[in-house]
């Protein structure tokens, strides 16, 4: 029997020697890789952080103690270790475990995660919850590198900076984000792991830390004079040290024993402390090791090979957006690429290749993002800012006040619209036509395939009356081949019919097209093309025309192309059946694109139902 066999809870670890926990590290990589190769998954961090988590299952007690996950899609490993293992096969399918932190899933999940930077505050949030309440369990954040490029997490440090309670921040620093990790803080830990000098005299502190043999105010006198005595020659950690962190490292994040003694000493410091470990993104899998960035999320994939088993023939949107950029920026030199963290997923690393001068990864930092944009639109410049929609979420007010404000000319390139499938309700773009189009100046696009992309991307970059926003879903759509011109705010009538006017957007505009060509209906089909502004005149004859009205939209009801288009009858008092179908108000869980779509009645079958029935009545 495996030791993994007989391991289910944290109380199971602590029963293990250090040989056994090597041992089921071994084991729980087989079992990652077997189960990742057939769900798919965030294979390469998990790897990675497998002996941290048996570190940190050891030494500490969840669910009491709480450990915070940033971004959290590195909690595949304690998730098999808090009771989950047996339903680890499900994870990211439809009713199965979810790719991230769920507090409803399991009492060990202490928060919900899944954008980057927030574990620090949520950290800081629950000690002082703690202390208010009396009591007195450990409470552990565990941030990434890359997240650490996230503003919030700078907000987050600079508060808990000046707390003097019991606060442990895990800094697992592989130097890679989904990409390789970016900016000034990324130069600055590399520093830190390769100044000679400083390992020298790490090593040392180390060995006093983890060896001093009392606990408590003592211990923190002691390890503060130590490392005050030290602080001019320990100078690389000094950027958290001034934070009013203490700080700890670098130490090797794949030596369970090094960090079960640092952790078990840290443990009782009652004041923030960081402990900087270093790790291997991808570990144990030569394809990930070699390239993490493949491996950062998978969809299945061959195990010998390290193929992804998907079809690669049609391509996606953000492949578009990156091949016509750099067509787009050949002429106009004054194009400029940014994304936050995400060249590979939003398709811009074949023109961060073309013109490395004009391409700017910022790092896990959306609102920097933004309004980095607007100044360079307004020096003359012409930003393509790609980022997904969830993650656009965060820079809300920067679209407001630092672009569209002063009308500037920035084309948002909104990639994971709508529905995105396995990564779950923190990840689907339900909002953003509610959020982005209640903004005044911003213009708000949405293509119905990938042609028709490369035509409004053709329309953006010769547009110079302000910012544009063109919302677009993952992987790619039915190429519909019909295509009028795009005029500003027009939308665009694919087939004519009397018994039903249907107005959709984006994806559903190819899935509705064809349940009306392949039924021959006697229907109007309007691919709306301009969510803002909308084609006021053209919905106003559709509801004169046609008594019956269908508006199909993967977006929330709230505030969506629905809401929008309901107000418009009712201004001019029009007696229209009128059916709304789009993403109710709630958070949607994870699971296939189509399983999605036939849960929330947005599939073709159900479509080509409603509309049956409302010709029929
Ligand atoms: C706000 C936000 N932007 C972008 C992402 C996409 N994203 C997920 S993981 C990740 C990289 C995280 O790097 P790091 O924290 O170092 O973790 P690692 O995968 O290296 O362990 C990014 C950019 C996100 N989750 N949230
Ligand atoms: C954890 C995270 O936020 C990303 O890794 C995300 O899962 C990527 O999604 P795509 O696979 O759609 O690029
Ligand atoms: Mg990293």
């Amino acid at each position: 029997m495996s030791i993994l066999e007989k391991v289910n809870y944290p109380e199971d670890i602590k029963k293990l020697s250090i040989s056994e926990l090597y041992t089921l590290s071994e084991e729980i990589r087989e079992f990652l890789l077997y189960n990742i190769a057939n769900t798919g998954g965030h294979l390469a961090a998990n790897l990675g952080v497998v002996e941290l988590t048996l570190a940190l299952l050891y030494t500490f007690n969840p669910p009491e103690d709480k450990i915070v996950w940033d971004v959290g899609h590195q909690c595949y490993v304690y998730k098999i270790l808090t009771g989950r293992k047996e339903r680890f096969a499900t994870l990211r399918k439809l009713g199965g475990l979810s790719g991230f932190p769920k507090s409803k899933e399991s009492i060990y999940d202490s928060f919900d995660t899944g954008h980057s930077s927030t574990s620090i505050s949520v950290a800081l949030g629950f000690a002082i919850a703690r202390d208010l309440n009396h009591k007195d369990y450990n409470v552990i954040a565990v941030i990434g590198d890359g997240a650490l490029t996230g503003g919030l997490a700078y907000e987050g440090l600079n508060n808990a900076g000046r707390y003097n309670g019991k606060l442990l921040v895990i800094l697992n620093d592989n130097q890679m984000s989904i990409s390789k990790n970016v900016g000034a803080i990324a130069k600055y830990l590399s520093k830190v792991r390769t100044q000679p000098r400083y390992f020298k005299l790490k090593k040392a502190t180390d060995e006093l830390v983890a060896n001093i043999p009392f606990v408590g105010e003592k211990l923190n006198q002691l390890v503060r004079k130590l490392k005050g005595g030290l602080k001019y020659i320990l100078f690389p950690g000094m950027l958290f040290e001034a934070l009013g962190f203490e700080y700890y490292g670098p130490i090797d994040g794949h030596d369970i024993k090094r960090m079960c003694e640092v952790f078990e000493n840290v443990k009782n410091l009652i004041k923030p402390v960081l402990v900087h470990i270093v790790t291997q993104k991808g570990k144990g899998y030569e394809h990930a090791e070699r390239f993490p960035e493949k491996y950062h999320g998978v969809p299945p994939f061959d195990i010998e090979t390290g193929n992804h088993l998907t079809d690669t023939m049609s391509k996606s949107f953000s492949e578009v957006l990156g091949d016509k950029l750099c067509e787009l920026a050949k002429e106009n030199q004054k194009i400029v690429g940014i994304t936050a963290a995400m060249p590979d997923g939003t398709g811009l690393t074949k023109f961060a290749k073309m013109y490395p001068e004009r391409f700017f990864d910022v790092g896990i930092a959306e609102e920097h993002a933004v309004t980095f944009a607007a100044a360079l639109a307004k020096e003359g410049f012409k930003p393509f800012v790609a980022i997904y929609s969830t993650f656009l979420q965060r820079a809300f007010d920067q679209i407001i006040h630092d672009v569209c404000l002063q009308n500037l000319n920035v084309v948002f390139c909104v990639d994971r619209a709508g529905i995105v499938g396995e990564d779950g309700e923190t990840h689907h773009g339900s909002f953003d036509i509610s959020y982005l189009t209640l903004i005044p100046n911003l213009t708000v696009m949405a293509p119905k395939d990938t042609k028709e992309f490369e035509m409004m991307l053709d329309f953006a970059a010769a547009y110079h009356g302000g910012p544009i926003a063109i919302r677009y879903p993952r992987g790619t759509t039915k190429i519909v081949g019909v295509y009028e011109p795009i005029s500003f705010g027009k939308s665009e009538i694919l087939v004519e019919g009397s018994d039903l006017a249907i107005f959709t957007v984006g994806r559903h505009v190819s899935m509705l097209y064809d349940i009306i060509k392949e039924n021959n209906l006697n229907v109007t089909l309007i691919n709306i093309r301009f969510l803002k502004p909308l084609d006021v005149e053209l919905i106003e004859k559709m509801t004169k025309t046609h008594k019956k009205i269908l508006i199909v939209e993967d977006n929330t009801v709230i505030g969506g192309l629905g809401e929008k288009i309901k107000g418009i009858i009712a201004e001019i008092n029009s007696l229209n059946l009128v059916k709304h179908i789009g993403l109710p108000d709630k958070f949607i869980q994870h699971g296939s694109i189509s399983e999605l779509y036939s849960l929330l009645g947005l599939d073709k079958e159900n479509l080509k139902n409603v509309i049956m029935e409302l010709i029929a009545d």
